[in-house]
């Protein structure tokens, strides 16, 4: 009996291959797995039945109990419904007989323990454990036995007396060998799954990496190839399988790799490498990773190689580290710029070759060094210890500015210098000095800064910082009460000088001259030069009484004139020079500067005017000229407009008497202040300009008039004298404007003379000359004005195209009283004598000139005792008074 018992064991274990199988076979499919399994059991249950243990007809045994609580355990629900199903159907349809009834219950009853044992399986009460199985199987073939006791009475002892315990302990034994084999399955299947599952999630990941992943033997032959991008292969991976990298690799670079994993196989550990390889993509850098493999595939030890490309970060690094290059070597080189590197302590990290030249310390010499010691100067050791500290704790900048700091030789040296902090992480932060050397714009800026304030010929103080120089001692003067004087000091004749013996030596007296004026006046009095020959002298802390202060001031001009008169050996031996100085007084209340300068500047005029190396105080009289130059000035605009302008003729005679030219000269008929003298406005008229058109006039007039005297057999051969002045004759076309005067008005040239003064002479003689001849050519002749009187170079007057020479009034008026002038107008006389030109002598007012003129040999005359300038008609009544034959 236990031989049946076991044989239907033995079913069992088959039944554990072919559910293994067959849910293999099916695991892709679930449902129709179930299936196949629901059936597998049903079937064993079946194949159980055919060989039984008989008790007696219709009463059976075998192993269907154990088959169909394992199939609701292990198979679930459908499996068991399924196996149930068909066992019951079998035990009720084909063997029948007494036991059928309990048989079919018992299917079902085997199946429900079994998925009960399955929940409790799933909520953990139980496990598959043998000796929780035992306990199952025990339950299980008890309740089996007991469903027997309700087949008939005497059936059911049979089965009491005979199969009951064999049959529990049989099968009571098999559920737990049945259930480990069936957990034995159903673990190997999950394990298999989970590979399978583990597989697929590996080759996933190795996919999806961006990486190139080789198995490479210790030989270096390709036993795996993976590459996200296949481009990033030396060839194509089915190509490579198999290979030897020397095969596909350039030797150099397969023999590094071969040495690589031979190294990773020794040591056992990671190892690590970048290389470059010609891909199907082109030339790619990569990062790689070579590990040990850990096992032997084919015989042989192996690694894994997982490659990176980096070509673009190589790029970028590459980049990078040839930017810092070109940059560390722009640095280094710049030649302008010093930049110097210093360490938290003051050490020197870094010196460039601008550092070298600019503080003459080499590289050698400089790294190392404190700071300090190399170019701080040691005042200046507290403040820059102190600026380091700060930044180098706080990071915040040194700000930038203009440094004296020293150079090796000590000598001091102006940089404008910048500060940087760098600190980069895991390395000690640094101060980074960048100088620039701005001694030059330094020594520019106070040139630009002197020339802007001081004469270059002089080193004297100009008129803009005289101006500063004066507002404040100005202020100064009203503040303590104390008198200023203000000089204004002029060389005499400085003009002849320079255009006669040239700029240099002018220059020369200048230089000797602003000496003097220094040396004159105290040390904290001020000497500037305006520009030209002048000069302005500021005498401060004069006394706070008036009178005292003007004589403090007298004396100190005095003494100047007295310095300035002293030879000028630089110039020319025993050279002497005079000066005109104008002194005004202020102690700083009444008005400004400028008005200050005018004071002081009408004063000098009127010492110039006095006769030169003078000194005059301005006084409010000539405050009151002043004021009514610059009214004059006003209204002159329009004085030719309105014809306020008329012309007086003064006769010239002969020693008889006899009318034989005339001097035309021009009046202001005012309408306020009656005739104004052209001594008056002519001035005003040249420094305006205005002279121009009215000259024009002047000219026009007389020119007219002459040509109306032409036909008058006694006036049209008078010769009619014209003033010229200087900047009238100087002015452009002026030969084409006499010319067009003359044609237009009729006049005769040769009666026509025109007065020059000695100083027009002066300036650009050849130019000159050169518009005297051209006007010669129109007939027109020249008579030289207050001849004597100015700067007369005889050579010039040999070269002059004159006609007349004019002896001044000034020799005139007192050649009887001054032997000197006599002498001068004697010597005149011969000299206009020996030139064969004819001269005239002016402002004759007595019998007692006009004989001893004549006595000397003068011929014709001007003066008061023939004529004073009158109007036209007088003028012609006078010439007639004294007829003469036309000549
Ligand atoms: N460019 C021009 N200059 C002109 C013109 N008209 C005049 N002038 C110049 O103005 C200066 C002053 O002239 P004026 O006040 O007319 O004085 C002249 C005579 O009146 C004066 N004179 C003549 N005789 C005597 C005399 O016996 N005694 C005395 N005290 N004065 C006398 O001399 C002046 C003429 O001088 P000069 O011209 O040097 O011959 C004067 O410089 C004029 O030149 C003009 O139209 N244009």
């Amino acid at each position: 009996m236990v031989e049946e018992l076991v044989k239907s064991v033995a079913l069992l274990l088959a039944l554990c291959f072919l559910h293994g199988f067959i849910v293999r076979l099916w695991r892709r499919h679930a449902v129709a797995g179930q299936v196949v399994s629901g059936f597998l059991f049903g079937g064993i249950c079946i194949l159980g039945m055919l060989m039984p243990l008989v008790l007696m007809p219709g009463v059976i045994f075998d192993a269907r109990s154990v088959v169909l609580c394992m199939a609701g355990l292990f198979g679930g629900p459908l499996v068991g419904l399924i196996a149930a199903t068909m066992t019951a159907a079998w035990r009720g349809w084909v063997v029948g007989g007494v036991g059928a009834g309990v048989g079919i219950m018992m299917a079902f009853v085997c199946v429900a323990m079994g998925l009960a044992y399955r929940e409790a399986r799933a909520r953990g009460w139980v496990t598959v454990q043998p000796l929780h199985m035992l306990g199952f199987g025990l339950v299980v073939h008890l309740v089996v036995v007991g469903m027997f006791q309700f087949t008939p009475p005497a059936v059911a002892a049979r089965i009491n007396d005979t199969v009951a315990v064999p049959y529990v302990i049989v099968f009571t034994l098999a559920t737990p060998l049945l259930g480990w084999l069936l957990h034995d399955v159903e673990r190997r299947l999950e394990t298999e799954a989970a590979l399978v599952a583990s597989e697929a999630r590996l080759r996933a990941v190795t996919q999806a990496l961006p990486d190139v992943l080789l198995l490479l033997d210790e030989d270096g032959r390709y036993l795996e190839v993976l590459s996200a991008r296949p481009s990033y292969l030396v060839a194509r991976s089915e190509d490579l399988i198999g290979r030897h990298m020397h095969e596909v690799l350039p030797p150099d670079r397969a023999a590094e790799f071969l040495q690589l994993i031979r190294k990773t196989l020794a040591v056992g550990e990671t190892q690590s490498a970048e290389y470059t390889l010609d891909t199907l993509a082109g030339p790619r850098h990569f990062d790689a990773r070579v590990q040990p493999l850990g096992m032997r595939v084919g015989g042989r030890l192996a690694v894994v190689l997982l490659a990176r490309d980096v070509t673009a970060r190589h790029e970028v690094e590459r980049a990078l580290h040839e930017s810092e290059l070109r940059f560390r070597t722009v640095l280094r080189n710049l030649t302008s710029i010093s930049v110097q590197g210093y360490r938290a302590d003051g050490t020197t990290s870094y010196w460039n070759h601008a550092s070298e030249r600019l503080y003459g310390y080499t590289e050698a010499e400089a790294l190392g060094r404190n700071l300090l010691d190399l170019i701080i100067p040691p005042p200046m050791h507290d403040a820059v210890r102190a600026d380091m500290a700060r930044m180098f704790a706080t990071g915040e900048a040194i700000p930038a500015g203009e440094l004296r700091l020293r150079r090796k030789d000590g000598s001091e040296v102006e940089v404008f210098s910048s500060h940087v902090f760098i600190h980069v992480p895991g390395q000690d932060p640094e101060m980074f000095c960048i100088d620039i050397d701005i001694s030059d714009r330094k020594a520019a800026e106070e040139e630009a800064r002197y020339l802007a304030c001081y004469d270059p010929l002089t080193q004297l103080p100009n008129r803009r910082m005289l101006l500063d120089r004066l507002q404040q001692v100005m202020a100064g003067s009203a503040r303590s009460g104390h008198y200023l004087a203000v000089l204004f000091v002029d060389l005499d004749n400085f003009k002849t000088l320079n255009d006669t013996r040239g700029h240099e030596t002018g220059d020369r007296l200048l230089q000797s001259v602003a000496q003097r004026l220094r040396a004159g006046v105290r040390e904290h009095d001020t000497v500037a030069r305006l520009g030209g020959d002048e000069f302005v002298v500021v005498l401060e802390d004069l006394s706070d009484n008036p009178n005292e202060a003007a004589t403090q001031t007298r004396s100190v001009a005095e003494g100047l004139l007295l310095r300035l008169y002293a030879p000028y050996d630089t110039v020319q031996a025993d050279y002497r020079c005079t000066a005109s100085i104008g002194a005004t007084l202020t102690c700083g209340q009444d008005g400004s500067v400028e008005d200050l300068l005018k004071q002081a500047d009408l004063a000098m005029y009127r010492a110039k005017t006095a006769g030169r190396n003078a000194l005059r105080f301005f006084d409010p009289d000539m405050q009151q000229a002043m004021n009514r130059r610059a009214q004059l000035e006003a209204q002159l605009h329009n004085a030719l407009r309105l014809q306020q302008f008329l012309l007086l003729y003064q006769p010239q005679v002969d020693t008889k008497g006899g009318v034989r030219g005339v001097e035309v000269l021009v009046r202001w008929s005012h309408p306020e202040q009656g005739m104004v003298s052209p001594g008056e406005f002519i001035p005003l008229a040249e420094d305006t300009g205005l002279i121009l058109p009215l000259g024009h006039w002047v000219m026009e007039t007389a020119m007219r008039q002459q040509a109306q005297w032409r036909r008058d057999p006694l006036l049209g051969s008078i010769d009619v004298s014209i003033n010229v002045s200087a900047r009238q004759f100087h002015q452009e076309h002026f030969v084409q404007m006499v010319q067009e005067l003359l044609q237009r008005t009729g006049a005769d040239p040769r009666r026509i003379q025109l007065e020059l003064t000695e100083s027009l002479l002066l300036d650009q003689v050849d130019a000159v000359i050169a518009t005297m001849q051209a006007l010669r050519a129109l007939g027109v002749g020249f008579a030289l004005d207050d001849f004597g009187t100015g700067y007369s170079s005889l050579s010039y007057l040999k070269r002059l195209p004159l006609d007349v020479i004019k002896i001044d009034q000034g020799f005139v008026r007192d050649l009887l009283d001054e032997p000197r002038d006599a002498s001068i107008a004697r010597t005149i006389i011969a000299l206009a004598d020996a030139l064969s030109l004819g001269v005239v002598a002016e402002g004759v007012e007595t019998e007692a000139h006009f004989q001893f003129l004549q006595s000397h040999g003068c011929k014709r005359f001007q003066g008061y005792l023939f004529g004073r300038p009158m109007p036209l008609p007088d003028f012609e009544d006078r010439a007639r008074q004294c007829p003469y034959p036309p000549a």
